[in-house]
């Protein structure tokens, strides 16, 4: 069954919150204005908007923003002109009065993120959101390390709360196309017609637009992207790409091919910092399963304390670390600075 008369996947952008680890949390409102303009006037459906963590992730640990969230979503919220403003929160990071705050700044979809075994903790999100009239998406993240019939477990919570799209999410960009079908299709026989399944990639292992295939081809109706794959780690799977794959496959976007390109190459990658690179430390994240938003803080502590960036990734993955944990980072910097002396 497609997405709807018009669509048969529904595209949410991610740069403008996925990019925000690429960016350290720097996004300025005039970044929000020019890329929500261009990536609109593509026809690109919906724009996800917030801190990288989410609503309420400023902080020492996952670094503080320099625009308030609530006036990124505002900034973005009048610029668009049809696309729908999502915004992402981590139960515990953010509260539920900045679900409210979102709304009330004209978000229209709200997304609450949990790590892939913990579910329960968004119940009252989803429950909030629902009774606000916004429209819920839930994030299963780490989906790698779990079984797709634990997946599936997780995600019945998740529907059963309110939530109407729950998606498989490749935080570590660590699943290869088979791992991608295996658990999209389980979450699709688990909800029925309850809710959607969605798929959010990254390119550790150069896969973000073949899962993405594979996850449409597993019963997927929504599909995460990030212009010019400004997201964590090597990036997310790239919008233009991922559109100009789908208009070869008869898979209809509403994605203007041409604008979206353009879009890339002209508005989106001014705003970056460097390009989202499918280097040493990327790869080795999605090869051990470590969490795309822990890259920048391994080059932080990997330069503070001497020791190689790639160690410190592939001890993380070896702890099965999950979000939250980017301070033990720095307990591994230390060991592997110890052992040196
Ligand atoms: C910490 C939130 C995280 O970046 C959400 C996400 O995009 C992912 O898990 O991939
Ligand atoms: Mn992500």
């Amino acid at each position: 069954m497609p997405y709807s008369d018009t669509l048969d996947i529904r595209v949410t952008d991610s740069s403008l919150r996925d990019g925000s680890h690429a960016k350290r949390h720097r996004f300025t409102s005039d970044d929000v204005r020019s890329v929500v303009a261009a990536l609109d006037d593509a026809g690109v459906p919906v724009i996800e908007v917030a801190h990288g963590d989410g609503l309420g992730g400023s902080s020492f640990t996952y670094g503080f923003s320099k625009t308030p969230e609530q006036e990124l979503l505002r900034t973005a919220v009048e610029t668009a002109r049809r696309a729908v403003i999502a915004f992402l929160m981590l139960p515990g990071l953010g509260v539920k009065d900045d679900i409210r705050a979102a709304h009330d700044n004209g978000a229209g979809i709200c997304r609450i993120a949990t790590h892939c075994t913990e579910a329960d903790i968004a119940v009252q999100h989803f429950g909030l959101a629902r009774e606000r009239g916004l429209e819920t998406v839930g994030f299963l993240m780490m989906a790698h390390s779990t079984t797709p019939e634990n997946l599936a477990r997780q995600a019945r919570i998740m529907a059963d709360a309110g939530c109407q799209c729950v998606y498989v999410v490749d935080s570590a960009g660590a699943m290869v196309m088979d791992e991608v079908t295996d658990r999209v299709q389980a979450l699709v026989a688990e909800l029925g017609d309850d809710a959607q399944v969605g798929f959010h990639g990254h390119e550790n292992l150069g896969l973000g637009t073949g899962n993405s295939v594979a996850a449409v081809r597993a019963g997927a109706l929504q599909i995460d992207g990030s212009t010019r794959r400004l997201g964590a780690g090597a990036g997310n799977t790239p919008v233009e790409a991922l559109a100009a794959v789908c208009a070869k496959m008869g898979i209809r976007t509403g994605i203007d091919v041409l604008k979206i390109i353009d879009a890339a190459e002209d508005v989106v990658r001014p705003v970056m910092d460097e390009e989202c690179r499918l280097d040493r430390l990327a790869l080795l994240m999605g090869h051990a399963g470590v969490y795309s938003s822990f890259l920048k803080h391994a080059y932080r502590q990997a330069g503070r304390y001497g020791v190689p960036g790639a160690e410190i990734l592939l001890r993380a993955g070896e702890r099965r670390l999950v979000g939250g944990q980017e301070d033990q980072l720095i307990d591994i910097a230390l060991e592997l600075a110890a052992a040196r002396n």
